[in-house]
């Protein structure tokens, strides 16, 4: 019955992606339908030769690893990809030539790869990463087999489509120009319907968790998938012009518009970059370290003042702006109560390493989550520095932002996701040990040297065009013209790009590591049944 009813929904998907591809007013539109159409169909015929199959029965104490071992391949794929398009358009920043080869022009520009850069890394790599490590976690902390049957096939392969989507839409010119919410409309509401399930198939696995606790990490993974899911939907609130093409108009107009685009902008930092890679930083560091967290009372403590805090900062990347005084002074102060409770939590993954400092010498996986902490510690104690207004009055604009960005983003996001990472591939594919531990201590030197070359290069062209800007006369002229900036940060672009191939190193060494280690190492014994408190 189910089988059918699934035909004739996969049918009916096709047949309308078809017409859609037919009907398409824009080519973003019309790539896409056809995306859908063959993915549907494809999904439609191999239901068919399904339908007769017997369907295997699995013991419900065993763990659901199969969407955590695809989630891990596809977390170092698009990591790869990510960084590579960023190492491409930084050069294009540093050689604005390269924007206007026969190659890169009209489709592979700074303007259409910018999109696919930030989309590629914070959704595809970070968003893989944590429905993968969310799914281990949640399974293991609960001692329950994910909730849902296949739902949790459903969310990896349907969050994979949707990047898929934005990716070939934003190339093709599909986007309703706010940032890190690119997509427009129709693959808008495809991520809600994969999110909810999501959410669905993470709470039913709590619901039904034989461990009487719910373990902080599950609190923040939580905490992610509803904010992510309220805030998707209030910033993608739009009407299409067409149901047949992919422009659409927001309801949102002027400086509202602006305020709601910041508060789901500076959420996404929240609540994807940070709560949910909290979640991964409270399982893997004391998994990892063989030690408890350090203080437990602590970690509640900052999961709610986080919570609580971070929602009311958006503001500070309006600041002289159109928007009311008072909004942005909100903002700032809140932004400047959060340094506390971050710092609260960094102590706490750090701390946790308290009676095993040496493992810091001999195991450079831990060396790669305590590097990860320290850069989110570092994050956060710029971020509020930065949403001081007079701070902010010489910040913005500038690369120091982008800086900020990347401290936070491959400090931070990355190098936690590449701990998990290691930690994980040995154990989901049954194998004695990594590859290479060699090859580990040269991913995190290249990462370590590339994120220092990108912050210390962004830092100084930020404060330097910041204050060229400023730059007046003794009659009140401004000195410089905006171009001179320009060629003023040349060689700290250079800098940055070449800061991003060490880290884009990194991570094909890893990639290498980890397909290594599962083709290549002995297999262990399996212990992928359901134990308490593991
Ligand atoms: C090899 C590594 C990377 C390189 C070379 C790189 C390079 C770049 C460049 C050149 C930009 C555009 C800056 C501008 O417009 O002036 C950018 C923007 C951005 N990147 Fe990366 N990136 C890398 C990795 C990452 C990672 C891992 C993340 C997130 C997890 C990330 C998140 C972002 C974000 C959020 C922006 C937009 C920043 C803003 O608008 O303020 N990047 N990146
Ligand atoms: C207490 C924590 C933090 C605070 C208060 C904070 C504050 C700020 C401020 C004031 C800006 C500059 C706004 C502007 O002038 O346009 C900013 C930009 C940004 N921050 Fe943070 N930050 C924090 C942590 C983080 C972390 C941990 C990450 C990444 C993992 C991050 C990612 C970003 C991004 C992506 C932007 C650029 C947004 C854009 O303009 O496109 N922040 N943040
Ligand atoms: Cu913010």
């Amino acid at each position: 019955m189910w089988n059918i009813l699934k035909l004739i929904l996969l049918g009916g998907v096709t047949l309308i992606a078809a017409i859609g591809a037919n009907m398409a007013h824009d080519a973003a539109y019309m790539v896409n339908a056809l995306t859908v159409m063959l993915v549907a169909g494809g999904v439609f015929l191999w239901t068919l030769r399904q339908v007769d199959e017997p369907v295997p029965v699995h013991d419900p104490r065993a763990y659901m690893d199969g969407p955590v071992r695809a989630g891990v391949v596809a977390t170092v794929l698009w990591g790869v990809v990510g960084f590579l398009v960023g190492v491409v358009i930084a050069f294009q920043l540093a050689w604005p030539s390269l924007n206007f080869s026969e190659l890169t022009h009209g489709y592979l520009n700074f303007g259409k790869l910018r999109p696919l850069h930030t989309s590629a890394v914070i959704f595809a790599f970070g968003g893989n990463a944590l429905i993968a490590t969310s799914f281990y976690v949640v399974q293991r902390t609960s001692a329950a087999r994910l909730w849902g049957g296949n739902a949790a096939w459903f969310v990896f392969w349907g969050y994979n489509l949707f990047i898929v989507l934005a990716a070939t839409g934003y190339i093709l010119g599909a986007t309703q120009s706010k940032e890190y919410a690119e997509p427009e409309w129709y693959v808008d509401l495809w991520l809600t319907i994969v999110w909810v399930t999501y959410l669905a198939v993470f709470l039913g696995t709590i619901i039904k968790r034989r461990e009487p606790h719910i373990y902080v990490a599950n609190w923040f993974y939580l905490a992610f998938i509803v904010t992510i899911a309220m805030l998707h939907v209030v910033n993608n609130l739009a009407i299409p012009v067409s149901i047949w093409g992919s422009k659409s108009v927001q309801v949102f107009a002027g400086v509202q518009d602006a305020m709601v685009q910041w508060w789901y902008g500076h959420n996404a930092v929240g609540f994807f970059l940070t709560a949910g890679f909290l979640g991964m930083m409270y399982y893997f560091i004391p998994k990892q370290a063989e030690r408890p967290v350090y203080s437990y009372k602590l970690s509640i403590i900052h999961f709610w003042a986080i919570i609580f805090l971070y929602i009311w900062a958006g503001p500070h990347h309006l600041h002289y702006t159109a928007l009311p005084e008072w909004a942005a002074t909100l903002g700032m102060v809140f932004s400047i109560m959060l340094w506390m409770p971050s710092w609260g939590g960094m102590i706490n993954g750090l701390m946790t390493l308290s009676g095993a400092w040496d493992k810091l010498r001999t195991d450079p996986i831990i060396r790669m989550m305590v590097v990860a902490v320290g850069f989110y510690g570092m994050a956060t104690f710029e971020g509020p520095m930065m949403s001081i207004k007079t701070v902010n009055s010489l910040s913005h604009y500038t690369d120091w932002t982008i800086g900020h960005v990347h401290s936070g983003a491959l400090g931070w996001n990355g190098m936690i996701t590449f701990g998990a990472l290691y930690y994980l591939t040995p154990r989901l594919w049954g194998r004695t040990s990594l590859y290479s531990l060699r090859l580990v201590s040269w991913h995190f030197w290249l990462a370590t040297i590339g994120i220092v070359l990108y912050a210390s290069a962004m830092w100084v062209t930020g404060i330097m065009e910041g204050l060229m800007w400023r730059e007046v006369d003794q009659h009140g002229f401004l000195v410089n013209a905006f171009a001179d900036t320009v060629a003023a940060k040349f060689p700290m672009y250079v800098v940055r790009g070449l800061g991003g191939v060490l880290y884009l190193a990194g991570a094909i060494i890893m990639a290498w590591n980890l397909w290594a280690t599962v083709a290549r190492q002995p297999q262990a014994q399996s212990t992928a049944a359901a134990v308490p408190a593991e």
